[in-house]
């Protein structure tokens, strides 16, 4: 275990400090793509910014064959694109597969400069966070790079959610988790086969009135990720790290996709995956807060003053605790302005 001394210092000769705190760079939408689909490929110039973060996947959903192909195909994206606002992440081969190795090298020796995070999947507890972290500082020293690279952790193994707080506290790299639901349920053993997204299945039976076990009752469909979200929410704030819902498979529905990363949002994640061009604007859409609750927080701030003591404001009780919630709101909006003048001109046409 790194003592609280050396947990800054880095870790390998001329590598660059670690951060001392993660910026929050919106990622409300991680865009995938595959580099070595020419078709794909061709469109990621013209969707620099228009979605916060573009990932060159190289892992699940590349072909076997295909795997060079797509790390050079990101090299040469990478190499003549200008990403300005637009954030540049990968999602490399799992760690114990025969091309991680060389997407690292590869990757952080040539176009490491532009790279912002590294996604890394099927991560199972600190020690494959200490692996990376290591070898990653070793690259950048290599490389001369003078920022350091994150890294962000798939969530989608049993031992990875039983190690989740040690997995988001094992570098001052971490970035952030995302939710792998695929991967997940069938390391777990769960009895769906959908990516991400509920099982009608899954569900509670309103009692029976008067006894009657035969008559009709209404059955309501819970969520099956409630669970694992939570506890990623809550690992990524106690170590000052974001949470993200993955995938949701079903490109068609786009409204159960909406209910999903709504969820997610409104349980504190930042963002969520996005597969197919249609679902960046419902991710932009759902975690962006709402003109209504902006208008609101920026109202219960003000009344607020010095954010102590409590008032009445529209027939309902504010104090410090909400105060702290409707900054939450308040700050988010601000962020998001900063790389989203859609959004800007919305917030900015609030009343005071
Ligand atoms: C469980 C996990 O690991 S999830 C993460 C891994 N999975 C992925 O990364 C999947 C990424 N997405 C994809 O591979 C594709 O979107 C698919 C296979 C889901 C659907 O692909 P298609 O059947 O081609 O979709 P569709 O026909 O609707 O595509 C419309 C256009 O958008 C393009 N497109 C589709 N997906 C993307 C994308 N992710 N990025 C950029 N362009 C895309 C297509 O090339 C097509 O272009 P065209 O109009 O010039 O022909
Ligand atoms: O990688 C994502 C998943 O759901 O598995
Ligand atoms: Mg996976």
């Amino acid at each position: 275990m790194r003592t609280a001394k050396d947990f800054f210092t880095p870790l390998a000769v001329g590598a660059p400090a670690p951060l001392r705190e993660i910026p929050a760079r919106p990622s409300r939408a991680i865009h995938f793509f595959d580099p070595s689909n020419a078709k794909m490929a061709a469109k990621i110039p013209d969707m620099v910014g228009t979605v916060d973060v573009l990932l060159g996947n190289l892992e699940d959903a590349v072909k076997a064959e295909n795997k060079e192909a797509a790390r050079h195909g990101l090299v040469e994206i990478a190499t003549n694109t200008d990403f300005g606002p637009t954030q540049l992440w990968t999602r490399v081969n799992a760690l114990d597969s025969p091309w991680v190795l060389d997407d690292l090298t590869t990757l952080v020796t040539e176009i490491g400069h532009k790279l912002d995070v590294i996604m890394v999947p099927k991560v199972q507890g600190a020690e494959d966070i200490h692996y990376v972290d290591r070898l990653l500082a070793q690259l950048e020293a290599k490389a001369k790079l003078e920022r350091p690279i994150l890294v962000h952790a798939i969530l989608e193994t049993a031992r990875g959610v039983a190690n989740i707080e040690e997995i988001c506290g094992a570098s001052p790299r971490m970035h952030g988790l995302s939710l792998g639901p695929a991967d997940l349920a069938a390391d777990r053993r769960m009895k769906t086969t959908r990516v991400g997204g509920g099982h009608p299945g899954y569900l509670v039976r309103q009692d029976p009135t008067g006894g009657d076990i035969d008559a009709d009752r209404p059955t309501y469909q819970q969520d099956l990720w409630h669970y694992t979200i939570a506890r990623m929410v809550d690992a990524c704030a106690m170590h000052g790290i974001y949470a993200h819902y993955g995938p949701f498979g079903d490109i068609a529905d786009v409204v159960a996709c909406e209910d999903q990363f709504r969820n997610a949002y409104l349980l504190g994640c930042v963002g969520a995956w996005s597969l197919h061009p249609k679902q960046i604007a419902i991710a932009k859409k759902v975690f962006s807060p709402s003109v209504e609750d902006v208008e609101h927080a920026r109202r219960v701030v003000a009344a607020m003053g010095d954010g102590t003591g409590a008032v009445m404001l529209d027939g309902k009780m504010e104090d410090d605790a909400s105060t702290k919630q409707c900054l939450v709101m308040v700050e988010l909006a601000e962020r998001l302005a900063a790389v989203d003048p859609e959004l800007k001109a919305q917030y900015d046409a609030i009343e005071a």
